[in-house]
């Protein structure tokens, strides 16, 4: 046994959906799953008499990042085949027994994203029926796409919502496909993000199914009436067979037709989730708790009272944003494009300057040496605006860094201050006068790059004025796990 999760707390002001009644014909042994942007992870969750436990847990790397087939300036796409073997790899390293146990699958993964599939064929199962393996798939398209530049976005009809459309989004980017490569468009008549996809396979949905916190996160999607923008999209020529019906966070897609990694067929399998609500959701438990999720990217939230609507327009200068939650609830987010993946993009630099330099290192040996380094450099006086990537309310505004004095130039300096600067980054977007004026009390610390890094957890200490809990490095898995014992 890993660890007993935080229960639900049902009841008034509680955003998660009521636990199963207590004896009822709720799940036994569920097993949740995050298709990250770099890594998958898996988590069997059991329910015990002191609550939900994590049995086990496992990630896999993908490598999935595949070059733009089709030559999209900037586009960052990922090969689905690499996603689906890790996620297999992931699976077969949990017990057999323990999967054989399982009644219902909890999927979350990365949003924004966007994969095209032929219907009837987007999978084959292996003769065995443990595994499927993706077949007349496109690539994923990633939230980390930079294909539609600022440009072709203000070419594109306003949309009817509060989030504002960004590069990276899914119909963003069938809108780019439909001005650039229409005849790639033409051999999919289905498309979804990573998360659907695997839900749509297990299920064998002929129509995928989104939550509305992927379809939020794809653009054009009205999260009031829970529709998209069909009108607005129609008339710029958009094919709207093309997305997905949307149903509610925590509701059942459909039964798997097959067994599955030992699973039985039959297994429950609830809708696509978003990996930062599950993130949220696998921790978050007062409503007076923050958030800060540090995985490829990075998040600072905190929870809108109940009955919140988000604005009718979106802002674009805004870099707070409403996500929606479960039960109708909502998030304020400061989604950063700009957290581990910085961290990684760091660690590439290394490995290449000393490849340069005439040595070999692995990127994997390279983390545990400047973690070391900055462990040992308490302080730095080097100011880093990490932002290599952007960010969507400021694209222009890339990283910079200040204050390079002479004494500062060590490995364990710079690392210490690109760690802060992450942070300082997310409270440039979420102030920590915003969170204290709305009565945060606690910090809740989320995915694989906190998880991982004793200087990224230290830096947030000293710049959070509260105090900090940290989850696990599953934690996302953990929450989509977590929703199919609370649903209904
Ligand atoms: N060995 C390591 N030590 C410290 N940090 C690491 C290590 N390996 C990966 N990371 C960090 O973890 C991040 C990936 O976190 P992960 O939770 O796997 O991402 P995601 O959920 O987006 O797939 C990377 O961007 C990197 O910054
Ligand atoms: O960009 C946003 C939100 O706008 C992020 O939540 C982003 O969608 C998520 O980080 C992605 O889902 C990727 O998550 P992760 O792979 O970094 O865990």
């Amino acid at each position: 046994m890993v660890g007993v999760v935080p229960p639900a707390r049902a009841g008034q002001g509680d955003s998660r959906p009521l636990m199963a009644a207590a004896g009822g014909p709720g799940p036994t042994c569920v097993l949740g799953i995050d298709l990250g942007t770099t890594s998958v992870k898996a988590a069997l969750v059991t329910g015990t008499e002191r609550g939900l436990a994590l049995a086990q847990s496992c990630s896999r790397e993908t490598q999935a990042h595949s070059d733009s087939l089709g030559e999209a300036p900037q586009g960052m796409e990922q090969d689905v085949q690499k996603i689906i073997r890790a996620l297999n790899e992931c699976l077969a390293a949990l017990p057999q027994q323990q999967l054989q146990q399982v009644t219902h699958i909890g999927i979350s993964g990365q949003m924004h994203g966007v994969v095209f599939w032929k219907s009837d064929k987007g999978c084959r199962w292996s003769e065995s029926g443990a595994a499927f393996e993706p077949e007349r798939v496109s690539h994923l398209v990633t939230w980390q796409d930079g294909r539609c530049s600022p440009a072709f976005l203000s070419s594109l009809p306003p949309p009817q919502s509060h989030v504002s459309l960004a590069t990276g989004f899914g119909c963003a980017t069938v809108f780019w496909y439909l001005k650039n490569s229409p005849d790639f468009l033409k051999a999919y008549d289905a498309a979804g993000t990573i998360q659907d996809y695997v839900v749509a396979m297990l299920c064998d949905l002929k129509k995928p199914l989104m939550s509305d916190q992927n379809a939020a996160s794809w653009g054009y999607f009205n999260c009031r009436n829970k529709s998209w923008n069909t009108d607005i999209l129609k008339k710029s020529g958009f094919p709207v067979h093309l997305l997905p019906e949307v149903g509610d966070p925590g509701s059942i897609a459909g039964r798997t037709t097959c067994a599955w990694h030992g699973i039985p067929k039959g297994a429950k399998v609830g809708i696509a989730l978003g990996d930062f609500q599950c993130s949220v959701y696998s921790c978050l438990t007062e409503r007076t708790d923050a958030v800060l999720n540090i995985s490829t990217s990075a998040q600072l939230t905190i929870s809108m009272p109940l009955g919140f609507q988000p604005p009718e327009a979106p802002d674009p200068s805004s870099a707070v944003t409403y996500f929606p939650y479960f039960n109708g609830d909502y998030l304020a987010v400061a989604a950063s494009l700009n957290g581990g993946n910085v961290l990684a993009t760091f660690v590439g630099m290394v490995a290449q300057w000393a490849q340069e330099l005439g040595l070999e290192v692995e990127e994997s040996a390279i983390y545990p040496r400047i973690i070391q380094a900055a462990l040992a450099q308490k302080h730095s006086k080097l100011s880093v605006h990490p932002t290599i990537f952007g960010e969507r309310h400021l694209p222009e505004l890339l990283a910079s860094v200040s204050s390079i004095g002479a004494s500062e130039l060590s490995l364990g300096h710079v690392t210490r201050a690109l760690c802060r600067g992450l942070v300082e980054n997310l409270c440039s977007m979420l102030p920590v006068q915003h969170l204290q004026d709305t009565g945060v009390r606690r910090v809740l610390g989320s995915g694989s790059a906190l998880a991982k890094n004793e200087v990224l957890r230290q830096e947030v200490e000293r710049i959070l004025p509260f105090p900090v809990v940290y989850g696990k490095d599953v934690d996302a898995a953990v929450g989509a796990a977590m929703v199919m014992f609370h649903s209904k």
